[in-house]
């Protein structure tokens, strides 16, 4: 016997957050709960506006159609893998399936790399406090490209000075030209490139974001690149991970080839968080866990949000909305 239920919820962020020019004011998604004999799986879909080809009723359709075939005997995993043009519904499916199927292991690490903005003292102690991984580095993330090159320059370099065991992960959402680009590198020492372990997409075409690797000596990494048609994932001078978003990305099953492609190419993948709710990111904490075990995972998303979800985020004082408070938008028969 199979069951399956669908919520709706949204969540209040926090003021303030905005993605890519538009303000997010409350994070909107489903939740679907399996039942199948004594066994349960929960998964989320929750396209990110901005970000996700599909919106929100697209994903919920699709669920509908997609558990509505489970319910009479279909293959989820089959079922997941066939949603490959709505990646947030293909993950959060094969999330649940795999929860049912108990293939995903319950171990979950809350380590991730802090996104570091805010008041600078309490940044300082945050970093000082940040636990090393197994090579003595702490890892952090930064975003530049908001501002002027030269301002990111200077604040990653003034970070890597105070902090010597630090090791800076920077995002720049392709907002660089190769003359704002090569302004950055210009107030970065080279001796203190090496602990920038990568900046995701610094250029906006990946020619002159190989190029800008290239002539600082400072590697890249994919992460919007890797969910366009025709990349493919391969070693090349310069470039040392790609950025696996798995709700923008796709089942599982397709995250789990591109790590693989990953490694066997000997490129960092990174599991990164696309502001799931707390259900969401303890899953991503798992998958990270499980299949990236030595690369620290991007899922210091949470605080984004007002209140957690169904699932405690370990250590977050966060409030909790129960499945109770939730409006159901679909239930088997
Ligand atoms: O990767 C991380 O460390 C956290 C997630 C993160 O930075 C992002 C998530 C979703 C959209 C973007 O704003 C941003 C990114 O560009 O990687
Ligand atoms: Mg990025």
């Amino acid at each position: 016997m199979r069951r399956a239920t669908v919520y709706r919820y949204s969540l209040p962020m926090e003021a303030g957050v905005v993605l890519r020019n538009q303000r997010l004011k409350t994070r909107d998604g489903l939740l679907v709960s399996l039942w199948q004999d004594d066994k349960t799986g929960w998964g989320e879909i929750a396209p990110l506006p901005g970000f996700s080809q599909e919106d929100l009723p697209q994903a919920q359709e699709a669920v509908r159609h997609g558990l509505s075939q489970w319910v009479q005997g279909a293959s989820l995993t089959a079922v997941a893998s066939a949603f490959s043009t709505l990646p947030s519904v293909a993950f959060g499916l094969s999330c649940a399936d795999a929860e049912l199927r108990e293939e995903l292991p319950q171990v979950l690490s809350t380590r991730c790399a802090p996104l570091c903005h805010g008041d600078p003292n309490e940044l300082y102690a945050r970093l000082g406090a940040l636990p090393a991984d197994a090579h003595g580095r702490k890892v952090a993330k930064v975003k530049v490209g908001l501002y002027e090159s030269v301002g990111d320059g200077l604040n990653v370099s003034m970070l890597l000075e105070a902090l010597p065991d630090l090791h800076l992960r920077l995002d720049a959402n392709r907002s660089w030209t190769p003359v704002k680009a090569a302004g950055f590198a210009r107030h970065v020492a080279p001796e203190l490139r090496s602990r920038i372990t990568f900046i995701e997409e610094p250029c906006l075409t990946r020619e002159q974001s190989r190029d800008f690797a290239r002539l600082t000596g400072i590697a890249i990494a994919w992460d919007e690149s890797v969910r366009e048609a025709g990349f493919t994932v391969q070693a090349e001078p310069g470039v040392a991970a790609i950025i696996i978003k798995p709700t923008l990305t796709g089942s599982l099953m397709r995250c789990r080839q591109l790590i693989a492609q990953a490694h066997a190419a000997g490129l960092e993948a990174v599991i990164s968080s696309s502001l799931e709710s707390s259900l969401g990111l303890t899953q991503l904490a798992r998958i990270a866990q499980w299949l990236t075990p030595d690369a620290v995972p991007g899922l210091d998303t949470l605080d984004l949000m007002q209140a957690q979800l169904v699932r405690h985020w370990p250590d977050s004082v966060l409030p909790l909305t129960d499945v109770s408070a939730l409006e159901i938008v679909w239930q088997s028969k």
